[in-house]
């Protein structure tokens, strides 16, 4: 059982809310020219992740507050308990173990009874061999030629996983073989991919936890149609169609061989299912040990969650500092902004693991939270975001805090567009926190020779009031490993995050209302009749939409 404390009823939380009263009034320049040591002080490494939250609007005493919380909310005890398989997603009855898809160290960890470790290594070892024999050309097509072409049907959990990462891992592609993605219902998603696509040398995954997702059958449906159309043979789905699911009855009823499906298990939360048999795609793309590389990197960061002290732990540390700002500073949202072309869908990715995880409002005793959860996510890759939306960052009336990610070396090294790209990521943190003063402002437009009348009608606009808080996390390089440990770091952040905030961060009922809504609206949209059963904006829309089609 998971500890159900409120946080708003800590110690720690109280003293929080007046230490916020201090702090809103303290610039982050001021707390660095306090103290020379701090970056020193607010910054840790994990293998060749540097981790520097000194630009944040915290002191020594925020730091050791958010800590008491952590201790006072019983986060300790949630860690063993998702580590040693508690029935931790409570509402559904599941334990939670996708630490246990790349727990490499092989430790046994019990689920009713049952060392999951079994099945987790059987699967690997078939998803192994599987690659291998996708990336050797051994998987013949039905005409007798080598696969060269894979694509993954499925969305949400069993999309954006595999799609970041096999855009983040590209420089490590086998070259053999192209990877596409179709996720969404819109026929134009799977209709433009299999223009791209032969019949004779295509791999379709069928991806889905549930087998039931209507996007994801209506795609697949779809792609073996196209199929048959071109290999005439219903035989020779069996080469051209895998699925990985938890569900076997519904894979077999689709007409998909048993022995091509791979397994997972309940306990694999779909938005943390890329470990899993999900990373079938990413195994095929990059190649089975660089897949495994990708969960040993996790792993090494599971440790380092599990055993270190919260106040040298990242994930821990990061969570604590989100903490800070969405319930004392009453920041909405939380931008990851990775300065990195391969890291493009970062952001898209952990928009679904934070906000389908931590976006509740009822707490673990079933009662509504009176303080704000999860925030909103977002971002796209630096320098093409300054070139977008950060005015609203630095000048705009929202506090937004942001993580900064970037690699040291770059897998291009294409004369010196990676010192341009880094010096705009040291350079906007800076100015981030800095900011620039009223003085500062007319130095420039007098050193232009603004005119005084110029000067006075423009410098308000150019002031930066700066303190905007960052995290920078740089990286050696974005290797299979360090991208493991990075996914492994935020996704820990999000679990301590919803401890704290006493939810439960593992299910997600608040997707079931609208996909209900949308099959009983289905059938009124395939007749000809007037619909009259809504309100008066849904059936105006509906009608409006017959109208347009007849
Ligand atoms: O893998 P599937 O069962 O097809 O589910 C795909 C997605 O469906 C829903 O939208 C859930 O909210 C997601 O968490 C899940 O990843």
């Amino acid at each position: 059982m998971l500890p159900t404390i409120n946080p708003t009823t800590t110690q720690a939380w109280k003293k929080l809310e007046a230490h916020y009263e201090q702090m809103q009034a303290q610039h982050l320049k001021d707390l660095f020219q306090q103290d020379p040591k701090r970056f020193e002080k607010l910054s840790l490494t994990f293998e060749d992740i540097l981790i520097d939250f000194s630009k944040n609007r915290v002191t020594q005493e925020t730091m050791q507050l958010l800590l008491q919380l952590a201790q006072e909310t019983g986060l300790q005890e949630a860690i063993d308990g998702m580590f040693s398989g508690e029935k931790i997603n409570f509402t559904e009855d599941r334990a939670v173990l996708h630490v246990a898809l790349r727990n490499s160290s092989n430790s046994p960890i019990m689920v009713d009874g049952k060392d999951v470790m079994l099945d987790v290594n059987r699967v690997l070892d078939q998803m192994k061999a599987f690659s291998e024999q996708v990336i050797s050309g051994g998987w013949k097509g039905y005409t007798g030629k080598p696969i060269t072409t894979i694509v993954n049907i499925g969305i949400g959990g069993s999309d954006l996983g595999p799609v970041m990462v096999t855009e983040a891992l590209k420089p490590y592609q086998q070259p053999n073989i192209t990877t596409y993605f179709v996720s969404n219902v819109d026929g134009t998603h799977i209709a433009e991919t299999l223009k791209k696509v032969d019949a004779e040398t295509t791999l379709f995954m069928i991806a889905s936890k549930t087998f039931t997702t209507q996007e994801t059958m209506t795609n697949a449906h779809s792609a073996r149609t196209w199929f048959l159309e071109n290999a005439k043979d219903e035989e020779h789905i069996k080469k051209h169609f895998v699925a990985i699911s938890t569900n076997t009855k519904a894979v077999s009823a689709f007409g998909i061989d048993p022995q091509n499906m791979f397994e997972f298990w309940d306990w694999v939360g779909g938005r943390y299912s890329l470990w899993s048999a999900i990373g079938l795609s990413i195994c095929c793309t990059i190649g089975f040990e660089n897949f495994r590389a990708l969960l040993d990197g996790a792993h090494a960061m599971d440790q380092h969650f599990q055993k270190t002290p919260f106040e040298k732990n990242a994930p821990v540390i990061l969570a604590l500092l989100g903490i800070w700002y969405n319930n004392f500073f009453s920041a909405e949202a939380h931008a990851l902004l990775p300065y990195d072309q391969y890291m493009h869908r970062f952001a898209a990715y952990f928009q679904q693991g934070d906000m389908e995880s931590n976006g509740k409002s009822v707490d673990r005793n079933s009662q509504p939270v009176n303080y704000q959860t999860g925030p909103i996510i977002w971002g796209e890759p630096g320098t093409n975001g300054q070139h977008a939306f950060y005015q609203l960052i630095h000048q705009g009336t929202k506090l937004i805090p942001c993580d900064f990610l970037a690699p040291a070396v770059t897998h291009n090294p294409l004369s010196d567009h990676h010192p341009k790209l880094m010096a705009n990521f040291f350079a906007q943190t800076e100015a981030l926190m800095n900011g620039k003063t009223e003085e500062e402002v007319l130095k420039e437009m007098q050193a232009a020779n603004l005119s005084e009348e110029e000067i006075k009608s423009l410098k308000d606009f150019k002031v930066f009031e700066g303190n905007r808080p960052t995290n920078s996390i740089l990286f050696k390089q974005l290797t299979p490993r360090t991208l493991g440990a990075l996914l492994a770091m935020y996704e820990h952040k999000i679990f301590v995050q919803g401890i704290i905030w006493n939810i439960y961060s593992f299910d997600q009922w608040g997707v079931e209302l609208g996909k209900q809504l949308a099959s009983k609206i289905l059938p009124e949209l395939l007749n000809e009749e007037p619909v009259t059963s809504h309100d008066s904006s849904t059936n105006g829309l509906i009608n409006q939409f017959k109208a347009f089609r007849s």
